[in-house]
Order: C-alpha cells, then structure tokens, then sequence
C-alpha cells in the first residue's frame, strides 16, 4: 500500500494490560497468516470516527473537532509491529444537510481503489434515542457502493459508552435497546434477513473515547458494564477477520458498477426468437390463409 507505514509506537502509550492482550491478539492473528489488516471506519458526521480512530492506534493521528472536521479525508494511518501492519481508514461524515453524501461515497470508494477492506467500523453514538430513515439510507449507501457482503466484515461501534441511561433503565437494557434498534436498520439498509447472515450476527461494540473514561485496576478504560473497550474492539476485530468470509477487494467492477451497456444483452437473442417464432411467422401464416382464401383480388 502506498502509505507511510511507521513504526507502531502508539501501542506503549496503552497500560501494560492492555499492550499484552493486543500483542496475543495480534500473535494469533499472525499464526492464522494474517499479517496486516485494513480497517474502515465509517458512519454520520461527529459520531466519533476519528476520535476511535485515535484510540485504538493510541496516538493523536486524525484531527478531531466538536463541530464539522476540516482534516483532510479520508485519510489512511498505518503502523506496524512485530511484522504486523494495521491500516485504519478515517473517512468523512457521510450525511451532509440531512441527505447522504454521495460524493463522499464516490471520494471513499476511489481512495479505496485496489485495496481490501478487512473490517468495517459502522460507527455511532450510544447516547442517540432514535433511528430514523437516513440511519437506513446511509446504511444502503454502504451496501450499495461495497455490496451486502461488507456487512458480514462489518461491527457496529458505539461512541460515548459512559452513559447514564434515562428513564431508569439499567445500562445493559439501555444498551440492547439502543443496539438492536441500530442492527435493525442495518439490516433493513442492506437487505439482509438475519439467517442470511454468515455466522452470528453483527456484532456491537461499545466505546468511551472522552479523556475522562473510567479505569480499572489495571489503569484500563472501561465502560459501564466493567468491559476494558480497546482490547474488546481489538478482539472483536480479529473473531471478524477469522469468521469464514472473505474481505472487501475494492477493483474498477465494483466501483464503477455494472455497465449500463451490458444490462441485460443476454435477453436480446431470446427476444428477437420470440418475434421471429411468436410475432413474425403468425404474420406470415396469417398472410398465406388470406391469399388462399381469396380466389378473386378484391380490387376486380
Ligand atoms: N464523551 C465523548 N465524546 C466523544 C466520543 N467520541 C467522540 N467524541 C467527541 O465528539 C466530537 C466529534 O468527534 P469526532 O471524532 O471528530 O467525530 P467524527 O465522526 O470523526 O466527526 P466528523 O469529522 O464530523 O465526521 C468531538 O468533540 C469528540 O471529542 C466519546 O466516545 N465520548
């Protein structure tokens, strides 16, 4: 790929309990012969995209912002260690004056040219009540520009995972709600039926990127319901990539889409039969039995 790979120095910055669980992680990916992952991160504008991004590599690589982001995207950070290469895609907000932003997309998918996606991040927020028709639209946006197939290489991330839930609801049914709320939607934006789905279905992740995330005794960020979140995404990455399905090779064909040209030209010598049986012969036929009908012209 033809991005900087710079050493992955991030990684130290991680508490030391959390550096060996990504180190196993990572060592069993290598033993599978995986040995380098691409990661893209996508979803709405301010969701907490670049902020994940940060965290997991762990170094302030993306520029993040409370209002619109004006660093240059999307953007590709790499970094290896111990032989091992991750690539996380940061990619712009893809709703832009409540529609989906198509040239976005069409940005995305050209920067993507040649490369493979391993893992989709489809990121949102916890603290978010509703779902809503654009939720769907950006969702088939996706699938549309990758096909349904990226969903089976796909996680939902949730963002601002230190909550308290409204309405006393406790955290994990606050959280289940909000979660199959959201896969409902993705299924509905990809069309998929929950048996179509290759394995167990997708899975969601929760994350806490704030400076002032809760820790464990181990000096972990960990969200309310006790779960150190970086070595859990890291985990969940890696249970995708060896779940059976096949990453995302972005080529010209999926890009471009199928040529308007060739949509359907293997019906035309089909139709072109069928006028000549069906259309044409009855014509003819129906022109002799008039002559032989006829034994006068009509015009004598
Ligand atoms: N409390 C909290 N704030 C977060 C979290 N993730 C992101 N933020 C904040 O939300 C704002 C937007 O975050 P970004 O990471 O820039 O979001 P984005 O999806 O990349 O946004 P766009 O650049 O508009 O596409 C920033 O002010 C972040 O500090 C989170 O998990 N918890």
């Amino acid at each position: 790929m033809a991005s900087l790979i710079r050493e992955w120095t991030g990684i130290q910055q991680f508490p030391s309990a959390t550096q060996t669980k990504m180190l196993e992680l990572l060592g069993k990916l290598k033993q599978e012969n995986v040995n380098s992952l691409t990661i893209l991160v996508m979803g709405k504008g301010g969701v907490g995209k670049s902020s994940t991004v940060n965290s997991i590599i762990g170094e302030r690589v993306v520029a993040v912002s409370a209002f619109q982001s004006e660093g240059p995207r999307p953007v590709m950070v790499s970094r290896s260690r111990a032989g091992f290469t991750l690539n996380v895609i940061d990619t712009p907000g893809l709703v832009e004056g409540g529609y989906v932003n198509d040239q976005a997309l069409e940005i995305i998918k050209r920067f993507l040219l040649n490369k493979t996606i391993d893992v989709l991040l489809y990121v949102d927020r916890l603290d978010a009540y509703r779902v809503d028709n654009l939720d769907r639209q950006v969702v088939r946006a996706i699938t549309e520009s990758f096909g349904k197939e990226i969903w089976n290489r796909g996680l939902v991330v949730l963002t601002h995972a230190q909550l308290s839930p409204p309405d006393a609801l406790s955290y994990e049914d606050f959280f289940s709600r909000r979660s199959e709320a959201l896969l409902k939607v993705v299924r509905m934006g990809a069309r998929i039926k929950k048996q179509d789905m290759q394995g167990s279905s997708i899975p969601v992740v929760l994350v806490e990127n704030s400076g002032r995330c809760n820790k464990n005794d181990c000096d972990e960020k960990i969200v309310p319901n006790g779960t150190a979140w970086i070595p859990n995404l890291v985990k969940t990455i890696a249970e995708i990539v060896s779940n059976g399905s096949k990453g995302i090779l972005v080529d010209k064909k999926l890009i471009e889409g199928p040529n308007p040209n060739e949509r359907g030209k293997i019906w035309i010598p089909l139709i072109l039969a069928f006028q000549y049986f069906f259309i044409v012969k009855r014509i003819q036929r129906a022109i002799k039995d008039d002559i032989a009908k006829e034994s006068k012209p009509a015009w004598e």
